[in-house]
């Protein structure tokens, strides 16, 4: 069973579902995947079943599936392997919570509620205690986009007072552009050990300057070792190396034709290697 482990940190890759072409989940290649990370990109965690994985479009079989593979191919290889479970359904999220914790990961994440959605803090963060209360040894994270959610309850409010609330959480996936609110989330909790992940990846460098310990993007599932080599070029204060290679993302992104509010279904597509059928 995960332990509470140390602060989760640098890149993060948000995996793809590979799917075969008759649109079923390929899990035969999520070993190779594991490795392809580890050995060329230099990445050694993972965020299973999120944006990037359409993990809202797979059955909740699926998705258990899925994130059970990817901690089978990945123990001993990978860091830390963190979970998706967001549903609309409270019963469904709680189910997903609890099978995470089962099979070993090493912390979950939830989305905010899309459709009957929660109109303020206290509702939202009820929703994600009840989750968080489902896996009690697994580290919670708040995954925040709201261009996608359309719940846009600022970060900073949310994280006000959270771990008396939520005593597993753990940190924020910050997927929003406004980062005074990311900078906001930073500086009011710095006395606490929270994992600030942000989520855009066009914009990681401004979100380092700010106070981001760390990254989960599509990108990094190519983009790793560059993006490694920013951080570290970052680290040493070396400014114009960094922004360098800040460009590749943006320019990635415009080339596969993303948007920083919503991957297409042809980014996605492209991730898969051009024909990889999507689920929505
Ligand atoms: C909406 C979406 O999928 N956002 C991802 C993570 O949150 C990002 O990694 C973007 O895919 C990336 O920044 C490219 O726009
Ligand atoms: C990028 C990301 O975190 C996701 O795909 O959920």
């Amino acid at each position: 069973m995960a332990s509470p482990k140390r602060r989760l940190q640098g890149l993060v890759a948000a995996t793809i579902t590979p799917m075969t072409e008759h649109g079923e989940i390929n899990f035969s290649v999520i070993g190779q995947y594991v490795d392809y990370l580890v050995e060329e990109q230099g990445v050694k965690n993972i965020f299973v079943n999120g944006t990037t994985g359409e993990g809202l479009s797979l059955s909740i079989s699926e998705r258990c599936r899925v994130a059970e593979e990817w901690v089978t191919r990945g123990r001993n290889k990978l860091d830390q392997i963190v979970i998706h479970v967001g549903a609309l359904s409270l019963k469904e999220s709680q189910e997903l919570a609890q099978h995470a914790a089962k099979i070993g990961a090493d912390g979950i994440a939830v989305i905010a509620p899309f459709f009957l959605k929660p109109w303020n803090k206290d509702i939202l963060v009820n929703f994600l205690k009840e989750v968080a209360a489902a896996a009690p040894a697994l580290p919670f994270y708040y995954y925040h986009i709201p261009a996608l959610t359309g719940v846009k309850i600022r970060a900073e409010e949310l994280l006000d007072g959270i771990q008396e609330k939520i005593p597993t959480f753990q940190g924020l996936k910050f997927s929003d552009t406004d980062l005074l609110d990311f900078g906001q989330c930073v500086d009011q909790n710095r006395q606490r050990q929270f994992a600030f992940l942000f989520g855009v990846d066009e914009q990681l460098l401004s979100a380092l300057v700010m106070g981001a310990t760390g990254a989960v993007g599509s990108t990094y599932n190519y983009l790793g070792k560059k993006t490694n080599q920013m951080l570290e070029a970052f680290e040493r204060k070396d400014f114009s190396s960094a922004l360098n290679y800040q460009e590749d993302p943006r320019g990635a992104a415009v080339n596969v034709s993303w948007s920083t509010a919503s991957l297409s279904r042809e980014g996605r597509a492209s991730l898969k290697g051009g024909t990889s059928p999507s689920r929505w």
